[in-house]
């Protein structure tokens, strides 16, 4: 589905992707882990294009990626998740779900959240399906609440409604457990596998919290200074005497 190959992304004398290829699979969850600095969130902003690489190629269900605009990623099925969440904070937890519509098939929306005259019918049904997402991520007592003031992992369940919204079939999670408590952190990667198991979709997930990576992904890509140092199974990269060396060296 997303395949990346040969990619090279340079910051003046830093070489923050140096070669860097792998794929991800329909509907598989794909674990990116590193330690810092290793090109993660480079390899995100390439695929999203905030970024353009100076060499290389992501090509998405055999089209060309790096041709689209930053505006028609998610028109692909693309859809990015935050590390630091990007909701509104005045707008409630039911308008920030439907404000992930507005980009892929409703572009009247955000006019109509600020009172402005659009199309009735059309709003009601992206209306009612973010309700069925809130029910489903158990977040319909609080839709009128605004999103300033909720706790982190509310919040961080939010995004996974916005994001969903779209229905996209690539979802790209930036460290989604980074500030959960160990038990929330076991809940949302329950939550992230029943949420695939009802939507179906694939997932890049870029994580610093181990048990999360190699309790949910099913293949794991592992870089180090820019390049892709082991790519298989969550067990056979856990055992990899690169990775742990990687880590190793950048905590002494
Ligand atoms: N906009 C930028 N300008 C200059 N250098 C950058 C820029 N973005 C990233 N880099 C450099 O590229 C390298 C890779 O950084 P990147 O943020 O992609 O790593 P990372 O694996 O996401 O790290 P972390 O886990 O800390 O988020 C680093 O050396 C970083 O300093």
């Amino acid at each position: 589905m997303l395949e990346i190959s040969n990619l090279v992304m340079r910051f003046g004398g830093v070489t923050a992707l140096d070669s860097v290829g792998f794929a991800v699979a329909d509907n598989e969850i794909c674990g990116l882990i590193g330690p810092n600095g290793a090109g993660k969130t480079s390899l995100f902003n390439c695929v999203t294009r905030v970024y353009r690489p100076d060499e290389g190629t992501v090509t998405f269900n055999g089209e060309d990626l790096l041709s689209a605009r930053r505006h028609q990623i998610v028109q692909h099925g693309i859809v990015r998740t935050f590390q630091n969440l990007a909701l509104f904070p005045t707008l409630s937890v039911l308008e920030n779900t439907m404000v992930g519509a507005h980009s892929v098939k409703k572009p009247h929306l955000i006019p109509t959240m600020l009172g402005l005259p659009t199309t009735r019918k059309a709003r009601k049904a992206v209306e009612l399906d973010a309700w069925d997402l809130l029910e489903r991520l158990d977040l319909a007592d609080l839709a009128h609440h605004p999103a300033a003031g909720l706790p982190f992992g509310t919040l961080k369940r939010v995004e996974l409604a916005r994001a969903l919204i779209s229905r996209p079939s690539l979802l790209l999670l930036d460290e989604p457990a980074g500030g959960l408590t160990h038990s929330e952190v076991n809940e949302l990667g329950e939550l992230i596998l029943q949420l695939r198991r009802d939507y179906g979709f694939s997932a890049l997930l870029v994580e610093h919290h181990m048990g999360l990576v190699m309790g949910i992904s099913d293949h794991v890509v592992a870089m180090d200074f820019g390049r892709v140092i082991a790519d298989g199974s969550p067990a056979d990269v856990q055992r990899d005497p690169a990775v742990a060396a990687a880590y190793l060296g950048r905590a002494a």
